[in-house]
């Protein structure tokens, strides 16, 4: 690891550490190779995990951190406890790995690393005050110290393209991208998808059926950041270092897509809550993906 010293500001820290977290990624991922899935995945959570956890208390001391791969947070919540970083001023969310499995499928470049800081100080609703994703396949860093580029207006009369996810997309997807004459786009990770609407690669992204703040936090930071739409897909707004870390689902768009697609999300949301034979119409898992 290089031993040149951080920018002092949060968000160059952040795009630093997610810099700097995607190198270790490459490195693990090219000694581990694609033959063993569960040991390259379970060698990169740990080796970006360790090396963002121990730079946040080298260079932030006195913060706290939650990161997808500490158990602790999740376990106080379950077990009726309080986490400590609810009374915390500055929080950092992490997701040292998101889109594990594709970090493990050889040739795939749709995986990331996610270093958000929330600050109860900040002035964006969200409390979100700064934010990285590094897309080290992609050989780049998105982030909130130097914000991507505003949203362009769409070519008129192409097809809306969809982001969602390719292994556990919202059951009324299909449907609802069939009601707004969209092309859905299945890729793997929150961050490269939420990275792709900021691009404009796609113009949106719907998640529903769980997930987690890590999971969003620093691609939400890097989006409205850059003037880009997000919240919960009943329009409501998300928010950060809650008792409960789960924000189960979530849109990201072009701020123009906004009204149209939180109408679409609320029709299928009343059908598909109307019905008995509905089953699980939002997702498929409330688990931690493997
Ligand atoms: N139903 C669900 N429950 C819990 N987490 C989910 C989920 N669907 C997606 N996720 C998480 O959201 C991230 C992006 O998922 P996807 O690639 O399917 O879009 C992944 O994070 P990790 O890779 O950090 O575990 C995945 O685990
Ligand atoms: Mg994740």
């Amino acid at each position: 690891m290089p031993t040149l010293n951080p920018p002092e500001s949060d968000g160059g820290l952040a795009q630093w550490l997610a810099a700097r977290a995607g190198e270790l990624l490459l490195a693990v991922r090219a000694e581990h190779g694609h033959a063993d899935p569960a040991a390259t995945k379970a060698a990169g959570d740990r080796a970006s995990h360790e090396f963002l956890l121990a730079e946040l208390a080298r260079w932030r001391p006195t913060d706290t951190v939650l990161s997808e791969e500490d158990d602790g947070s999740r376990r106080s919540v379950a077990a009726g406890g309080t986490p400590t970083r609810l009374d915390a001023d500055r929080v950092w969310i992490v997701d040292p790995l998101d889109g594990t499995r594709e970090f493990s499928e050889e040739g795939r470049s749709d995986w990331a690393v996610h270093v958000a800081l929330w600050s109860r100080h900040a002035s964006a609703g969200h409390r979100l005050a700064a934010g990285a994703v590094g897309l080290p396949a992609q050989g780049t860093v998105l982030t909130t110290e130097n914000p991507p580029k505003p949203p362009t207006p769409r070519v008129a009369d192409t097809p809306i393209r969809l982001a969602a996810s390719r292994s556990r997309p919202p059951a009324f997807l299909t449907e609802l991208a069939g009601e707004v004459g969209a092309e859905l786009v299945p890729m793997g990770s929150a961050g490269a998808k939420i990275a792709a609407v900021v691009t404009g690669e796609v113009d949106a992204y719907i998640h529903a059926g769980g997930q987690y703040e890590w999971d969003s936090a620093a691609p939400v930071a890097v989006a409205t950041a850059a003037g880009f739409h997000a919240c919960r897909i009943d329009g409501t707004a998300l928010a950060y270092n809650q008792v409960d870390p789960r924000l189960p689902d979530l849109l990201v768009c072009r701020p123009e897509l906004a009204a149209p697609l939180l109408d679409a999300l609320s029709r299928q949301l009343s059908a598909t809550t109307a019905g008995p034979a509905a089953g699980n119409p939002l997702g498929t898992s409330l688990g931690k993906e493997q």
